[in-house]
């Protein structure tokens, strides 16, 4: 397959296209990295250095690869951290010239906000274009609990109340939804959950938490979804495989005590899970 990918890029660690490009290049695909920003680091760390793109850079270069025919060969667009409000458009852009190229061509956006811990840490402006403009041009989505929340209005103290704001959501275009880091009161103490829901059904994947905060985790799961739910068809296998394998991610990651998600040394994971979670129907 072939994903066109437009996101951060950090020089050192791994969250935006230095979380999401690896694990999907591992399993086989090809990926087409458009980078929004090119900082030095994420921003969890509260210091970062490097720019943001203008617009106009990331339209010039979808612009060179539609120059060199290969659109129609274009599987996928997959978009996470934008840095500015204005790229937004830019992506959207990209995403109406691939599906111009290949009507089959599936766009996934990771609708990346903020989270329960730190709150809105994007530009504003960003989280209104992701509910008002993003959201109903995608045909996948992968909110976290946080950004669920905030593009439906729905307070989600419970899995019904999830599934119910994933409804409005799929409602409004999206096909399939992801929910990442779900804990309402049914969840164990000890637990964390994911929801994916699509023309199938509603699905839970529950997993261990792990004593750790990271960042990057989202973006890995949202490429990770994204190609299995391309490569299978469904929502529930997509949800599996990529839980299994973020987990497996990030529990060798708390074992070796790292703040960054171990995208390399942990690679066998993307592809061969050590643990293989399977989903509920709820
Ligand atoms: N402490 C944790 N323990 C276990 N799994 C986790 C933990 N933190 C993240 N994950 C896994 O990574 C997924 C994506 O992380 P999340 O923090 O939701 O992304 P984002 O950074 O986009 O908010 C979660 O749904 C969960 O499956
Ligand atoms: C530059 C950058 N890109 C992307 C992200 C999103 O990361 P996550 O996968 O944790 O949502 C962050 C979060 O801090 C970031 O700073
Ligand atoms: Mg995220």
């Amino acid at each position: 397959m072939n994903i066109l990918s437009i996101q951060s890029h950090v020089a050192y660690g791994h969250v935006g296209n230095a979380s999401a490009a690896f694990p999907m290049q591992r399993l086989g695909h090809e990926v087409w990295a458009i980078n929004t920003v090119q900082f030095s680091n994420h921003t969890g760390y509260g210091a970062w250095r490097g720019p943001v793109f203008p617009a106009d850079a990331i339209r010039e270069v979808v612009t060179g690869v539609e120059e060199r025919g290969v659109l129609p060969s274009c599987d996928g667009v997959l978009s996470g951290y934008m840095g500015d409000a204005a790229i937004g458009e830019a992506i959207l852009d990209a995403v109406g010239r691939v599906r111009a190229a290949n009507p089959e061509a599936l766009y996934c956006c990771d609708p990346v906000i903020g989270d329960v811990g730190r709150g809105v840490f994007v530009r504003p402006g960003i989280p209104e274009f992701m509910r008002d403009r993003a959201l109903p041009a995608a045909d996948v989505v992968t909110p976290n609990q946080f950004e669920l929340e905030y593009l439906t209005g729905v307070t989600v103290g419970s899995l019904g109340a999830a599934v119910a704001a994933v409804e409005a959501m799929r409602a409004r275009g999206p096909k399939a939804v992801l929910v990442t880091s779900l804990r309402t009161p049914e969840t164990p103490e000890d637990a964390i959950d994911l929801l994916a829901v699509d023309g199938e059904g509603a699905f839970r994947l529950r997993t261990p938490l792990l004593p750790l905060s990271v960042n990057g985790a989202g973006d890995a799961i949202a490429a990770l979804f994204f190609v299995h739910l391309l490569t299978t068809g469904s929502a529930a296998q997509a949800l599996s495989l990529a839980g299994s394998s973020v987990y497996g991610l990030l529990r060798a990651t708390s074992d070796a005590g790292s703040r960054e998600i171990l995208t390399i040394a942990a690679q066998e994971e993307f592809v061969r899970p050590t643990r293989l979670f399977q989903p509920e129907r709820v």
